[in-house]
């Protein structure tokens, strides 16, 4: 296994992105930079653009337009965000008839290529995950929030510098988001740099360092949370998005 790069200061970094679907819109241009130990959020509504956006920064798309940096690596140049950026999409994609262990296993292995490494990282992703005897059932008796739970702390115990995440808690109930919440903590607490997309004002309030606000593809306007309440004379960041978006 590469060795999980470490960089301080800006881990990501993207300037002026645009993609341009052949038949579909132009996503971007879009530019931002997020620090160590902190969590960017973007927001925007359905088909806004922030997916499309997540795939160029991780090189899944090449930008048609524009540059990405994750610790200095252009990830697209390097065939993917391998050993930079852990992504966790929004559909949680797990394979029900293996248990929780099985699961961590497979992945670990596929990453590192290494028992030794693999081992490490299914108990590092065991111990965050906190599923205890969960982890010897089949995952097809998890609820929503444990398959999530699961997924995501096999992307902490990863130990990238980047965190990608497209709307983590989406769908889950107050207790298992609040899990969630608490994972992605942990992660800026430990010097990553969190990338998160999410539909919920309230939680990227209290959760992001800086918000994007997207739409139709662009980004509209971009601060921290409470610097967007005040530039818009709003009194939460919801109605700061509608006023950003809309222009009422
Ligand atoms: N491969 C593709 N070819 C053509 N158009 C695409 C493609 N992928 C996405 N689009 C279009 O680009 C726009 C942005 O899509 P994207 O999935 O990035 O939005 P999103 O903000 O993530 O939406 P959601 O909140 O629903 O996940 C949409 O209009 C979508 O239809």
């Amino acid at each position: 296994m590469k060795p999980a790069r470490r960089c301080r200061g800006e881990v990501l970094a993207a300037e002026g992105l645009v993609k341009r679907f052949r038949r579909g819109p132009v996503i971007g241009p879009i530019s931002l930079r997020v620090p160590a130990g902190s969590v960017f959020a973007l927001v925007g509504p359905n088909g806004a653009g922030k997916t499309t956006t997540l795939r160029m920064i991780l090189g899944i798309y090449k930008p048609d337009e524009g540059r990405v940096r994750i610790c200095g690596v252009d990830p697209y140049r390097a065939r993917g965000a391998y050993g930079l950026a852990a992504y966790v999409p929004e559909e949680t994609a797990v394979y029900p008839r293996l248990t929780g262990y099985e699961h961590l296993w497979f992945y670990a292995a596929l990453y590192t290529g290494l028992p030794r490494e693999a081992e490490e990282i299914v108990e590092r992703a065991s111990r965050l995950s906190e599923l205890g005897e969960h982890l010897n059932r089949p995952v097809e008796s998890y609820s929503k929030g444990m398959k999530r739970r699961l997924v995501l702390a096999l992307a902490l115990a990863l130990e990238t510098p980047l965190l990608v995440l497209d709307e983590p808690t989406s769908g889950l109930d107050v207790y298992a988001a609040v899990r969630i919440r608490q994972l992605i903590r942990r992660a800026t607490s430990e010097g990553r740099a969190v990338l998160v997309t999410s539909h919920n004002m309230l939680e990227v309030e209290r959760l992001a360092d800086r918000v994007a606000f997207m739409a139709r593809g662009m980004v509209v306007d971009e601060g921290e949370p409470r610097e967007l309440v005040e530039r818009y004379g709003a009194r939460d960041l919801e109605e700061a998005f509608v006023k950003a978006t809309l222009g009422r």
